[in-house]
Formats: C-alpha cells, sequence, structure tokens
C-alpha cells in the first residue's frame, strides 16, 4: 500500500534549509526512555495519519469529514495550541506572541499536547492536523511518542486560493489577517516542505489538490481512506 502511495506521489522540490534541533529539545529527547513511550504503544498500536498543507489549504474541513466518515479522532494542534493560548500563563502568552508572529511553537509543548490528547482518547486511529510543521516537530514526535506515522495526507493549493480562504474564515483567530499570512506562506515553505518532502521519499505521502469544492476534494480523500481498511 504504502508503495503505491508512493508512486501516486509525485516529488517535491527540496528545500535547501537545515532545521536546527535546539538545545532545550535536545535534553527532552534524552529523556524520552522507553518507559515514556510505552504510555501511548505499550497496550495498542493506533492507525496514525498526520495531516499536512498550508495555512487554508482545508486541513480542518477535510479532516472533519474524515473523522465522521471513517472514524477517526481529529486532533488539530492549532485547537490544542489555542486551547493552552486562552490560559492566562506565561506558556499561554508565548504560544500567543508565536502564532501572531506566524511562527512555529517550540516542539516540547505542542508534541506534550498531543501525547495527551492521544492518552486520554480510546479511538484507535488519529488524524493529527496541522503537524509535523517542521523538521524538528517530526523528530521530536518520533522520539517522544515512538511511533512513525503509518500515512501523510497533503492538500496542495496555491497561495492565492489559501489566503482568500484564511482571509474569509471568519473564526475570530488572531493569525488570520493579511500580515500573518504572509509570514505563515514563508515558514510554511521554509519549514514544513523539508517535511513533505520527507514523506515523499519515504513513500508515506499522499498529495491531493486542494482546490474545487469541499465535495470534490473530499471524493478523493475518500477513496484513499475507503481502500485503506486501517
Ligand atoms: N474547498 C474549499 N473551497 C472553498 N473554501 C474552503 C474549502 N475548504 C475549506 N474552505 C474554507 O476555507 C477556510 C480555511 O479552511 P480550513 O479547513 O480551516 O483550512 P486549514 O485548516 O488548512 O487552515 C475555512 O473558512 C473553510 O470553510
Ligand atoms: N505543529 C504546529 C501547529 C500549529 N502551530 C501554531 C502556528 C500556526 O501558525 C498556528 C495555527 O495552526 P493551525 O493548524 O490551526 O492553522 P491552519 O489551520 O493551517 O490555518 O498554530 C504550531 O506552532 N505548531
Ligand atoms: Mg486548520
Amino acid at each position: 500500500m504504502w508503495r503505491r502511495l508512493g508512486f501516486l506521489s509525485p516529488a517535491i522540490s527540496s528545500s535547501k534549509r537545515q532545521n536546527r534541533i535546539p538545545e532545550s529539545l535536545k535534553l527532552v529527547m534524552l529523556f524520552a526512555t522507553d518507559a515514556v513511550k510505552d504510555d501511548i504503544t505499550a497496550s495498542r498500536r493506533p492507525f496514525i495519519t498526520f495531516v499536512l498543507g498550508g495555512p487554508g489549504s482545508g486541513k480542518g474541513t477535510q479532516c472533519a469529514r474524515i473523522a465522521s466518515a471513517f472514524g477517526f479522532a481529529h486532533l488539530s494542534a492549532g485547537d490544542l495550541l489555542r486551547e493552552e493560548m486562552s490560559c492566562d500563563s506565561k506558556k499561554g502568552k508565548l504560544i500567543r506572541d508565536i502564532i501572531m508572529e506566524g511562527k512555529i511553537v517550540p516542539s516540547e509543548i505542542t508534541v506534550h499536547l498531543i501525547k495527551e490528547a492521544i492518552m486520554s482518547s480510546s479511538a484507535d486511529r488519529f488524524l493529527i492536523d496541522g503537524f509535523p510543521r517542521s523538521e524538528e516537530n517530526r523528530i521530536a514526535f518520533e522520539t517522544i511518542i515512538g511511533v512513525e506515522p503509518n500515512l501523510v495526507l497533503f492538500f496542495d493549493c496555491p497561495e492565492e486560493e489559501m489566503v482568500k480562504r484564511v482571509l474569509g474564515r471568519n473564526q475570530g483567530r488572531i493569525d488570520d489577517n493579511i500580515e500573518t499570512i504572509k509570514k505563515r506562506l514563508k515558514v510554511f515553505e521554509m519549514l514544513n516542505l523539508p517535511v513533505i518532502n520527507y514523506y515523499s521519499a519515504k513513500g508515506k505521502l499522499y498529495k491531493i489538490n486542494a482546490t474545487g469544492t469541499v465535495d470534490e476534494i473530499f471524493e478523493k480523500v475518500r477513496h484513499l481512506f475507503g481502500s485503506l481498511r486501517p
């Protein structure tokens, strides 16, 4: 199956940028012992799908459809961070400032939130929406949670369409403005494309053209998940 996905995913031009792992994350990785990993993987091996794509490419919209049609639990990294951001704490303020700037929150914070969400769910299949957004995110997940995704979806959408959708989103998000979206598009290209290339090379990537109506896009997604039987 994965070989087939690899065949379906055309190679994406690679980024020359290197992502550096910060010292703080190296420490977390050092202490991510097997005992910690076993929290999630000892009694079960959930089917994990990462859902990637630029801001406004339709990840959240399609995840909601996949979750209800195929029984996945939908974990949005952005939603988890926004929930944490609403806390009146130093960490909440840090997350708010980073999101406003269109940058990526330190991986130890995001992976911790995802880990808690997986552990408090009894689901056997997860959509992890908007993660990993950088090589640092990806490596932190693999190290701390100790599993790799079974499948990676990439919603490929032209920039002008993404900008139009984000500006029309109307959900009161602090980052849905033209200044932040411009920064987010740069960050997407610099940090997220290398992750997409990584999974493409591993034959785990399924690239979906994200233009068209929600129904048209979901038809392609439905076809993929219908053939999976996770
Ligand atoms: N295929 C589509 N065509 C037009 N608008 C869309 C489509 N898919 C999603 N949208 C709208 O675009 C906005 C961004 O979609 P969303 O699912 O939040 O994207 P993402 O999670 O990738 O940022 C939302 O207002 C959503 O209703
Ligand atoms: N893995 C992640 C996911 C989101 N974030 C932060 C930075 C992102 O710009 C914001 C919003 O992410 P979210 O996935 O909700 O955004 P979109 O649905 O793509 O518009 O959250 C992060 O730092 N790391
Ligand atoms: Mg989203």
